[in-house]
């Protein structure tokens, strides 16, 4: 089947389920009787009083209200996902995962969620977490929401079908899903999956200014894809309801199913992004342009031009500076650099970082390209060349410390600790020589 979406981002959207036309009250939100006797119901993802550039909210028309269900309890099934960020001691070497192993056993998208470093509270709804997802089993029966924070989800291996209250969604590795705070979805899959996970507490991504590059550029507004309305009219005894709430995750059973939207309108959505469609900008004459001109999203803090999270490509692009050493250059940084590989191989480092697998280099942290990638690059001819073809890393970058959890730091048995080996044969070039 193929699927239809609505394009744009941050727009004001509206969709009715083509079974229920004149399922959206023309005009107005509560009518005394909803059409086609649904419930009204809003989901606020900013307070009622935000500005108005940043004020979100969707209206639902629905078979039943969310509130009919049976109290939460705690779910215990899924041990990995946590905000427990002192299981370990402070770590901060270089860290490089070989790629995540994906269970043979049958294990679901919330079974199959595993945390990987993070920092912050969601209680003070400030911080991130990284997570890595392997699964290849269909959620069946059960939904999840996360009451924390926004869900940026990255697939690297597998096809994820999504089912939201907005309607269905389907995300191929190359491609990223956003599924805000509160909305309810949940994963099919087909064969084994995997992929990684940006989860910020303090707010939304918004798309990042684009100053002087002018109107057009990085990622364009109208490549964003939002669900259509699609509703399940569906009496399902014992369907769980999962909720991520302050860093843990509860359960509550409800008797039918909750993608029971028949209509909906508003400006906050999920919606989804095919990263072949960034326009990439990046210089043309000399030296090497900051990560950030890669930037697809970002959220926000409080400081301008300080993120709590950007999420950062690397695209197949022209590289075409001349006199300059093309690679990243190396540098300290005092933000955190997450890293996974999506497809390919990285200019920085050609072995050793796998698609899927992962690195971290932490708060001023040195690090660049390896010892190989060094001497081709201040020695091969500057000919125009296309790099990264076929390839496809990204970066989480974040203004928080992050603490590499005890799955990410032993459990998962995938860091690699000759990772700074990489470095050691950086060869001493200084000489009594102007030129070398
Ligand atoms: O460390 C990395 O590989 C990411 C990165 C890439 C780049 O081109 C410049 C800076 C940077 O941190
Ligand atoms: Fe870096």
């Amino acid at each position: 089947m193929t699927l239809k979406y609505l394009s744009g981002f941050g727009s004001e959207f509206a969709s009715e389920d083509q079974r229920r036309p004149g399922a959206l009250p023309p005009a107005q939100n509560s009518p005394q009787r909803c059409p086609y006797g649904l419930y009204a119901e809003q989901l606020s993802g900013s307070a009622f009083t935000a500005p108005r550039a940043d004020n979100k909210r969707t209206w639902f028309y629905r078979i039943r209200p969310s509130v009919i269900h049976k109290p939460f309890q705690r779910y215990n099934e899924v041990k990995y996902l946590t905000h427990k960020w002192d299981e370990e001691d402070p770590d901060p070497n270089q860290s490089r995962w070989l790629p995540f192993d994906i269970p043979s056993s049958p294990t679901d998208f919330v079974s199959g969620l595993h945390t990987v470093c993070g920092a912050g509270d969601p209680r003070a709804r400030h911080g991130i977490a990284v997570h890595v997802f392997t699964c290849n089993a269909d959620m069946v029966n059960s939904a999840m929401y996360n009451s924390d924070g926004d869900f940026l989800i990255v697939p690297q291996q597998g096809t994820l079908k999504i089912t939201t209250e907005f309607g269905l969604m389907e995300v191929a590795p190359n491609e990223i899903a956003v599924v805000q705070q509160g909305m309810r979805f949940a994963v099919a899959v087909s064969g084994p999956t995997r992929g990684y996970i940006l989860e910020v507490f303090d707010g939304h991504f918004k798309l990042p200014d684009l100053g002087p590059i002018g109107a057009n550029g990085l990622a364009n507004p109208r490549d964003f894809l939002t669900p259509v309305a699609h509703y399940h009219d569906e009496e399902i005894p014992g369907f769980k309801l999962i909720n991520k709430y302050q860093g843990a995750l509860f359960v509550a059973e409800q008797g039918h199913s909750p993608f029971d939207v028949v209509a909906w309108h508003g400006n906050y959505v999920p919606y989804k992004y095919d990263l072949s469609k960034f326009m990439v900008i990046n210089s043309v004459s000399f030296d090497h342009c900051d990560p950030s001109i890669f930037t697809v999203l970002t959220c926000p803090s409080a400081r301008p031009g300080v993120a709590i999270a950007d999420f950062v490509i690397f695209p197949p692009r022209w590289s075409v500076q001349e006199d300059t050493f093309r690679p990243p250059y190396y540098h300290r940084n005092c933000m955190s650099e997450f890293m996974g590989l999506i497809l390919g191989a990285y200019e920085a480092k050609e072995g050793g970082f796998l698609p899927g697998g992962a690195s971290l280099h932490s708060m001023m942290t040195p690090h660049g390209p390896d010892a190989a990638c060094f001497a081709a690059a201040s020695t091969g001819e500057l000919t125009p060349q296309k790099i990264a073809v076929g390839t496809q890393a990204f970066m989480f970058e974040s203004s928080l410390s992050m603490a590499i959890t005890k799955w990410g730091a032993e459990t998962c048995q995938k860091l690699d600790p000759k990772y700074y080996e990489c470095w050691q044969n950086l060869p001493k070039l200084f000489s009594d020589k102007i030129n070398v």
